[in-house]
């Protein structure tokens, strides 16, 4: 492909075979830095990711960096918010990792984070939640958290089908409403009687969208030997978009893996011991903090866990340390991101912590292979944390630190690696 916006550096492809990824020695890799502190963040990121690739491989391996546009860099350089080199590069060379994105609140653009999921039918944010030892955290136990949550990525309210009052579309769907639906529609209070000030958001859940989703969690309950995977929704009240991902949910448990009911069910259990149950969102906010051993992989829809992704964050150490990685396990299409956006107030000012990028990395090596790569990362940045020399998030929680900056952070992770 003749790429105009970005050119491709020498390197191969990584490519993928019987589901299998083949992974060269000098993988071309796509990258965005992102907005906001996504550049400070990429600048330090970065230095990690070649050095530890460099160790770990005694120079015979190296990433051959691919830079592509997104957001306000792309739209400054090209006027062009997403420019179609982007999502092609990320085809073409199947795995890529991302920094976060601007997204305007109340108009303006859509989600660019969410379009590139989108075009990729990256179905699945995976987010593992763990503690790093000497983190400060805002609980009394949080080495008893260790989550990892697959949130479905592509259906739910991020669809896009989300009308502003008034428009044309919000107002044809109204009527519709009003006209094929009489009863219900007589039903809601909008809090007005004009019916040109009600916005419309539209829910779609699928059942495929939502299997492939819970297949992936169970399968990767399975190849971790995972205690139990929870489906967690608002099925009593969104019966047949929340309630029904529950449904198709344990149907998928059942058909595909063997599981049986215990209990007198809906819980199940597969024939290795691992629990399929579930629980309503809002309580779930609560058990993930006050009994954490009862969560272990976390399978939802992408609302629910977008919000679960950013608190249960808070628990080991806050949103500087929070990876994911967007991925679709039939493609192989892979794009790895940090749970955090661009928090513009800290932005080319060299603060925020690098360690979400830096674990999206992480998740990404791990992806391709390259284990002994990600154990080098996890080993530095356990010195790094040990060290106490830490960015501004963690230095103001934890006793004795040393505040440093972002790039220094990231050599503080080189230093212990
Ligand atoms: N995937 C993506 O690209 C995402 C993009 N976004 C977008 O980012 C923009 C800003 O979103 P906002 O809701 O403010 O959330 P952010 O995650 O950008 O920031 C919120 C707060 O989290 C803390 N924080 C974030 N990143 C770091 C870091 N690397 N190190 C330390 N602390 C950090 C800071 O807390 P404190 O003030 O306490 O220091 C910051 O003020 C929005 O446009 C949103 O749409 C949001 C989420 C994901
Ligand atoms: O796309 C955005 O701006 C926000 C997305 C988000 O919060 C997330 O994916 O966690
Ligand atoms: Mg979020």
């Amino acid at each position: 492909m003749a790429y105009t916006t970005c050119t491709v550096p020498s390197g191969e492809k990584i490519s993928i075979s019987n589901g299998k990824l083949n992974v060269p020695n000098n993988p071309i890799i796509p990258f965005i830095r992102g907005d906001g502190t996504g550049r400070d963040i990429w600048a330090s990121s970065v230095r990690v990711f070649d050095a530890a690739v460099e160790k770990a491989s005694g120079g015979s391996k190296k990433i051959s960096w691919m830079e592509v546009f997104a957001g306000e860099a792309s739209k400054t350089k090209f006027d062009n918010w997403l420019p179609d080199d982007t999502v092609e590069a990320f085809k073409e060379f199947l795995v890529g990792i991302k920094g976060p994105l601007t997204t305007p609140v109340g108009g303006g653009i859509r989600s660019l984070n969410v379009a590139l999921r989108q075009l990729l039918d990256l179905y699945v944010c995976l987010r593992p939640v763990q503690y790093f030892t000497g983190v400060p955290s805002p609980v009394k136990r949080p080495e008893a958290v260790d989550m990892v949550i697959f949130r479905e990525n592509t259906e739910d309210i991020y669809a896009g089908i989300d009308f502003q009052a008034g428009s044309e579309q919000a107002l044809k769907v109204l009527k519709f409403l009003e006209t094929e639906y009489p009863k219900d529609f007589k039903k809601v209070r909008f809090g007005t009687e004009d019916v040109s000030s009600v916005g419309v958001g539209i829910k779609p859940v699928s059942k495929p969208g939502t299997q492939r989703l819970v297949r992936a969690a169970i399968k990767y309950a399975i190849e971790q030997g995972k205690k139990s995977v929870t489906l967690v929704h608002k099925g009593n009240i969104m019966k047949f978009t929340e309630g029904a991902f529950r449904d198709w949910g344990y149907e998928l448990a059942k058909e595909e893996f063997g599981a049986v009911e215990i209990d007198g069910g809906p819980w199940c259990k597969l024939p290795n011991g691992i629990i399929i149950k579930d629980a309503i969102a809002d309580i779930t906010l609560q058990q993930v903090l006050t009994r954490p051993e009862d969560f272990d992989v976390i399978a939802t829809l992408n609302l629910n866990g977008d919000y679960l992704s950013d608190a249960l964050a808070a628990q080991v150490g806050g949103i500087g340390i929070a990876p994911g990685g967007n991925i679709n396990y039939i493609s192989g299409h892979a794009i790895f991101e940090a749970t955090h956006g661009t928090a513009p107030k800290y932005a080319d000012q060299d603060v925020v912590n690098p360690g979400s990028v830096v674990l999206s990395g992480e998740m990404m090596f791990r992806y391709m292979g390259w284990n002994d790569v990600a154990d080098l990362i996890i080993k530095g940045l356990n010195g790094a944390i040990g060290s106490k020399k830490v960015t501004y998030d963690f230095a103001r929680l934890m006793d004795g630190a040393t505040k440093i900056k972002c790039s220094e952070f990231g050599d503080n992770i080189i230093a212990h690696m």
